[in-house]
């Protein structure tokens, strides 16, 4: 049962004072009075649309204010100006009531078919004419399964026959629902009330009224649409004004994601690279007292973790392999004079003495196209070193192949070969540097405490840091521009929002009469942001993912296919970027959102 308590309600000059009335459960209750006197107003007030009022309006004893979605629940308009989407068509206005309330299912064909708008179903509204318009306006506000309809001048746009038909199907529902009808058609009021009123004097007179055949409620067999359908479709109806604010977004998203990718993947391969030139586990010593070692100096240094040692004499060259005892000739392979253990042999033996050598497979393979030959195993080569410009060779057997591409050309020898070599080419048995290659670079400091005398150091971690630092210097500048750019092209699309929402204003203002609740509403804002700036985001992705694939063919093609991959997408990097962007959309939607929320519904439905 619906009560108004003691309304008081003005505007510039009071409409009314200390109206009192009740509303029976069901029943047909036209509304008459002169233009100006309040009728709308009453509607507005009844249905929750306005709440400024002194007083209260009870609905089964409960303050109407204090009800939530109160219209969702309770309200049905139809509205003289029927506020319907014109960019819908028939259906998709009628549905969009079904998102938020449910709607009657099996008397759906039969009202279609009074209400003469079956055929119009795809039509889109704004082609309608004037009374097709109310008619589908009437058929959406009452479909709904709630216990009042509200009806503000309904027949206002239609022929004498269409306005009786409309008020038989006011009076048909009015037996199981309370239907409220203001109405200027005295005839068909006069006729089809059950409750005549005036609004005079500031208050609502009953001016007749007719028996009443009251009919029992009968159970509606209806069904609801989930809200994430609706959100789906909106999504779908906004794209295309969202297009660009995607572009912009996807090109400042992608140029993040290059930045962060390039200087990652480009710094992961320098640390690759140098790994494979000196390895990691490599450990550098030198005596304090900057003497010069000699081999048996360095057999002493003694762990367990310790697998393999080599001198180095910074004034005798390697300068590479030839298949002559000359050495320069077109098969002489030129190569860096750096050595170190050979980790899995794929091919061939292991190194058994000084006079045999593993080679890496990119070395292999650059010596097998000097030679011409089919295969190197077992063959016997020349190893040329310079030492104070005398040029020597030393005849060693290729006993194997590592499983390595190598970027630079790489010899593999037995511990302490080298040492060998030299002092039995150029008696050299000293060298001012040494390098262990151990299993597990943590016992540097073991090493340094057993042996006082010496200096220990990581062979590449002065070198690695340095690159780090660099890399450092290069990607925060980068990473201020590109953020730069992420960060206006969300302002952007908080300003697109926030635009779309003034535009808007009347549409969701339309969607609350309907019964959309405010949450339903940021709801609404939140997901256009997420959508647009996940769109983005997954379009960055496949390019940047295109890009990379058409980078590293390019690469391997053209610089070297040692490395299978030199671009990679990391996922911390997309996951990071990916939290960054969602916190800024966040961040941009605040502002349209408080839009939302300042929506005055009546005066945006009047806009
Ligand atoms: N938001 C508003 N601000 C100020 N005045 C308002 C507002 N809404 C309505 N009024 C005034 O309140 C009075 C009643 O308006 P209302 O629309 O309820 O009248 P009505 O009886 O429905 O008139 P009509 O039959 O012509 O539609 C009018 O004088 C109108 O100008």
């Amino acid at each position: 049962m619906l009560e108004i308590k003691n309304v008081t309600k003005s505007f510039d000059r009071p409409l009314f004072k200390e109206m009192s009335m009740t509303f029976q459960e069901t029943g047909m209750y036209v509304i008459v009075g002169k233009s100006g006197s309040g009728k709308s107003t009453l509607l507005n007030i009844l249905g929750g649309l306005d709440n400024e009022y002194q007083g209260v309006i009870e609905i089964d004893g409960q303050d109407i204010r204090q009800i939530s979605h109160y219209i969702r629940k309770y309200i049905g308009f139809i509205f003289q100006q029927f506020y319907l989407i014109e960019e819908m068509n028939v259906k998709e206005n009628v549905n969009l009531i079904s998102y938020f309330k449910r709607i009657m299912i099996f008397k759906k064909e039969y009202y279609l078919e009074r209400l003469k708008i079956k055929d119009l179903q795809r039509y889109k509204t704004a082609i309608l004419s004037g009374g097709q318009k109310q008619r589908v306006a009437i058929y959406r506000g009452f479909i709904a399964k709630h216990p009042i309809i509200l009806c503000d001048e309904p027949t206002g746009a239609l022929d004498a026959k269409n306005s009786e038909e409309i008020f038989k199907i006011l009076k048909q529902l009015s037996k199981e629902k309370l239907v409220i009808v203001i109405s200027h058609d005295e005839i068909l009021a006069k006729k089809y009330h059950d409750y005549l009123y005036e609004i005079k004097d500031y208050q609502l007179k009953l001016i007749h009224q007719n028996p009443i055949t009251q009919r029992k409620k009968q159970e509606e067999k209806t069904s609801k649409r989930s809200f994430l359908q609706f959100i789906l479709k909106e999504l779908k109806m906004t794209w295309k004004s969202s297009f660009i604010v995607v572009q912009v977004l996807f090109l400042a998203l992608l140029s993040i994601l290059l930045t962060l990718s390039l200087t990652q993947s480009t710094q992961k391969q320098i640390h690759q690279q140098l790994e494979q030139i000196i390895p990691s586990t490599t450990i550098m010593l030198k005596k304090k007292n900057n003497q010069m070692f000699k081999m048996d100096d360095l057999k002493q240094i003694q762990h367990p973790a310790i697998q393999y040692r080599f001198l180095q004499n910074d004034q005798v060259d390697f300068l590479g392999i030839s298949f002559s005892k000359k050495y320069q000739t077109k098969k002489t392979l030129y190569i860096s004079d750096y050595i170190q253990q050979p980790q899995k042999k794929i091919q061939g033996r292991k190194i058994k003495n000084a006079q045999e050598i593993i080679l890496s497979k990119s070395t292999y393979e650059q010596l097998l196209y000097l030679s011409h030959q089919k295969d190197l195993i077992n063959k016997d080569v020349y190893l040329f070193f310079e030492y104070q410009n005398r040029i020597c060779f030393y005849k060693v057997k290729i006993v194997g192949i590592e499983n390595k591409k190598t970027l630079m050309e790489t010899v593999y020898f037995n511990e302490y070969a080298m040492s060998q070599m030299l002092k039995e080419l150029y008696q050299i048995e000293v060298g001012q540097t040494a390098f262990l290659q151990v299993k597990d670079k943590n016992i540097l400091k073991d090493l340094k405490n057993k042996y006082p005398l010496y200096q220990f150091k990581l062979a590449n971690s002065s070198l690695s840091s340095s690159i780090d630092e660099k890399f450092q210097q290069i990607e925060w500048i980068l990473y201020c521009f590109s953020s730069l750019a992420v960060v206006t092209a969300c302002f952007l699309l908080g300003v697109v929002l926030y635009l779309m929402v003034i535009k808007r204003k009347k549409y969701f203002a339309i969607l609350q009469t309907l019964g959309a609740s405010l949450w339903q509403m940021i709801t609404l804002v939140l997901c256009q942001g997420l959508g647009i700036s996940c769109t983005a985001f997954i379009e960055a992705m496949i390019v940047l993912k295109k890009l990379f694939i058409f980078a590293n063919q390019l690469i391997q093609k053209s610089i070297s296919d040692l490395m299978d991959e030199f671009f990679v997408i990391q996922n911390n990097v997309l996951l990071g970027v990916f939290i960054g962007v969602l916190i800024l959309t966040l961040l941009c939607c605040l502002i349209p959102i408080k839009k939302v929320k300042q929506i005055e519904i009546i005066e945006a439905l009047k806009s």
